[in-house]
């Protein structure tokens, strides 16, 4: 199958940086519903069967202008939500982001027991990731999912078996930014696409979020900026 994976367009939270992750969790800013409105033009006639979202409330407003043009339902699926912060939910000190960032890139390794304090453990986040994706493969040859900045660098970069996990992880995706997988769960995925900007173009990119989760390389350089002051 053909697996577009878009991660949902702004909120609040990734304008401030505060991790974001419990539900139903934030809206979407101006600029988060205008890259939200851009996705159809720019996915044009590519063929789609279904739309998915998470249940986190701005996956399911992201998903709203496609559904509109393509005339699909938005399938609301448990197991697409952002992978959890656990204790330091809605944090946006430099030490809770970089435990975030930096459990993603150990889940990228293999180290599939760490968690961040009370959140999920990576086996978790696979379990439940990998189960909503192998339900929609069963029913769609194409289908887009949008869901989350962490979510997907994780789910994508490790699941895709032609990049190497732990650079692929760190890469950028901004808001309404997209992966594209071919494949399915038995034999495999491949990566075709990383888009990390905003689908509907550069200029829809909001240079002065502290957006954690869209950019971890650049979130990690600031927190080393910090430590040697
Ligand atoms: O940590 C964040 O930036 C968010 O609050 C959670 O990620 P998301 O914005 O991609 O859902």
């Amino acid at each position: 199958m053909r697996l577009l994976l878009i991660r949902h367009g702004q909120t609040p939270s990734n304008v401030a940086g505060a991790l974001d992750t419990a539900r139903p969790g934030a809206g979407l800013t101006a600029l988060g519903h205008a890259q939200a409105a851009a996705i159809p033009d720019v996915l044009g006639t590519e063929r789609l069967d279904g739309l998915h979202a998470s249940v986190l409330t701005r996956t399911q407003l992201t998903a709203q202008p496609l559904a509109a043009a393509r005339g699909l339902d938005i399938v609301v699926r448990e197991g697409l939500e952002e992978i959890s912060a656990g204790a330091f939910e809605m944090q946006s000190h430099a030490e809770a982001v970089h435990a975030y960032i930096e459990s993603g890139l150990r889940w990228a390794g293999g180290d599939l027991h760490h968690s961040v304090d009370g959140g999920e453990t990576g086996a978790a986040f696979f379990d439940r990731f990998d189960a909503a994706i192998a339900e929609i493969a069963d029913t769609n040859d194409a289908a887009a999912v949008v869901s989350h900045g962490a979510a997907i660098r994780v789910w994508a970069s490790t699941r895709a078996v032609n990049v190497a996990s732990e650079e692929a992880v760190q890469r950028r995706l901004m808001n309404t930014g997209m992966c594209v997988l071919e494949g399915d769960p038995d034999s495999g995925w491949l990566l075709q696409r990383w888009h990390e900007e905003p689908l509907g173009g550069i200029e829809l990119e909001d240079r002065f979020a502290q957006d954690v989760t869209g950019e971890p390389e650049e979130a990690d350089a600031v927190i080393a900026e910090d430590s040697r002051r």
